[in-house]
């Protein structure tokens, strides 16, 4: 939750590491999230009163709109999931599937929360799981029951349950001996030394496979869990698998967790959490408007304009982990608007996305600056991924500039398909380097101007062929 009070100067600051530009997108998007902010600050009356301001980015494709609403979710740990609103338009959706964004956006959030809660337990959980380990690594013997009648076992049980333990059945009665007890003090230090990490241990775990069937099914979608409705009267399944000792600690320590942390406590918070700090990302939603298109299909544009409006404008949306309130998640919707224009949502709809942004079209300096400088930069990326074959490459300043220049060129002849026709050109330059850099040993390699222009410059040149390839 603290995250959420940075300052806008704080999170344009943040996104400037990520995102070249779209100097204004940045300021609105840190204006809504601290108003946001603000709003929760204030008493319940007056929260009533200010309704909540989501945002309308409106810019071609791939010039940053989704990379600005994904990196401000990071940045602030906020649940974010991502949408195409024309996706409700197809041929099977039925009004209520638009809350399937809510569910999904609570997914992510109990998947978040859990990860948080998990590492506040991760020091009491591996304690536990290195001692599971050490068992085990040097198993105990089954004790050979000499007197195996059911008066004597009872008696066993008997007098476990009275020393505060939870009694045994006979079978599973072991016996630690003196020899075992001084290995397993032995494995535990060369456990802690992380001398066994590559030792092999058999390993009895829960069927991943059962959970995956049972997790993403369709009652799920209507806010039942399968796993909690079947769960008591369907055992898990448990299978043995023979892993590391590294592999295991994290399936130990993952059980373990579970035993540590209380699930309806992460589902309550993970409800808190996307309600007061969720975003939802709704691509192409100029795809919904009556303009966009030929003139079919305008009935069930504004219909699935009808059905997000609800949602927008706050409600309670059912999951199977609680019900969530819409009020407070903060909406960006996005698209091109190239036959459409915002006017043409219904009114409610456009009223309740009053910050509106344009994202200018990328040029070659942008280009440039988005292969180098970001902390993510794709030429940062390649260099790091072809270093780990002992290849130091290194990019001349031309040869950057030429690769911005072609991309630039192509999305003008071609389509234009903003920063993400970087990444094809630079696939395609790079790709004997990536297939051939496991074998040439260790080496440098100069990417200069002429090598772009040898790789890549005939292909550009050609029409036909760059749209298939760049
Ligand atoms: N201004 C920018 N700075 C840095 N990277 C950018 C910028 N614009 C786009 N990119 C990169 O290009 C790719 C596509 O961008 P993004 O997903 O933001 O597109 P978009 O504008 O949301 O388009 P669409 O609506 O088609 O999804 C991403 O990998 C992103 O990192």
């Amino acid at each position: 939750m603290d995250a959420i009070n940075k300052t806008p100067k704080e999170i344009v600051g943040l996104l400037d590491q990520y995102v070249i530009g779209q100097d204004e997108a940045k300021k609105a998007i840190a204006i809504a999230l601290r108003n946001r902010y603000r709003r929760m600050q204030l008493d319940a009356a007056m929260q009533e009163e200010i309704s909540p301001k989501n945002m309308l980015m409106i810019g071609p494709t791939g010039v940053g709109k989704t990379e600005i609403a994904r990196r401000l979710a990071k940045i602030v740990h906020a649940p974010f999931t991502k949408v195409e609103a024309s996706k409700f338009t197809e041929v099977g959706y039925v009004g209520r599937d638009v809350e399937s964004m809510v569910r999904d956006l609570v997914e992510v959030s109990v998947a978040m929360e859990k990860q948080d809660q998990f590492k506040n337990v991760r020091a009491d959980a591996t304690q536990a799981a290195n001692k599971r380990l050490v068992k085990l690594l040097a198993p105990a013997k089954k004790k050979e029951n000499k007197n195996n009648n059911d008066f004597s076992n009872m008696m066993n049980m008997f007098s476990q349950m009275q020393n505060g333990q939870m009694p045994t059945a006979p079978s599973e009665q072991e016996e630690v001996t003196d020899e075992i007890r001084n290995e397993r003090l032995s494995l535990t230090e060369q456990l802690n030394k992380g001398l066994l990490e590559n030792h092999m241990v058999e390993l009895e775990m829960d069927d991943p496979q059962q959970a995956s069937a049972t997790d993403n099914n369709m009652l799920g979608q209507m806010g039942i869990d399968l796993n909690d409705t079947l769960g008591s009267i369907m055992p898990k399944k448990r299978i043995k698998r023979t892993v590391t000792v590294a592999e295991a600690r994290e399936i130990l320590v993952s059980e373990e967790s579970e035993k540590l942390v209380n699930n309806a406590d992460i589902n309550h918070d993970a409800i808190k959490r996307a309600e007061n700090t969720g975003i939802i990302f709704l691509d192409e939603i100029d795809k919904i408007t009556k303009g966009s298109g030929q003139n079919s299909g305008d009935v069930s544009r504004e219909g699935v304009q009808r059905d997000i409006l609800p949602i927008v404008e706050g409600t309670q949306v059912k999951t199977k982990y609680g019900t969530i309130d819409t009020d407070h998640i903060l909406f960006i919707a996005a698209g091109a608007f190239a036959e459409s224009k915002p006017s043409d949502l219904i009114a409610e709809l456009q009223g309740r996305f009053p910050i509106r942004v344009e994202l200018n079209d990328l040029s070659k300096k942008d280009f440039v600056r988005i292969l180098t400088e970001p902390n993510n930069a794709l030429i940062k990326q390649y260099i790091a991924l072809i270093g780990t074959d002992n290849v130091k490459v290194t990019f001349t300043m031309e040869a950057i500039e030429r690769i911005a220049e072609l991309a630039f060129e192509l999305n003008h002849e071609n389509q234009n398909i903003g920063a993400r026709r970087l990444q094809t050109v630079l696939e395609k330059l790079l790709e004997d380097l990536l297939y051939e850099g496991p074998d040439m040993g260790t080496g440098d390699v100069t990417i200069t101007e002429s090598y772009v222009n040898d790789k890549i410059g005939d292909i550009v040149q050609n029409k036909d062929l760059s749209r298939y390839i760049l």
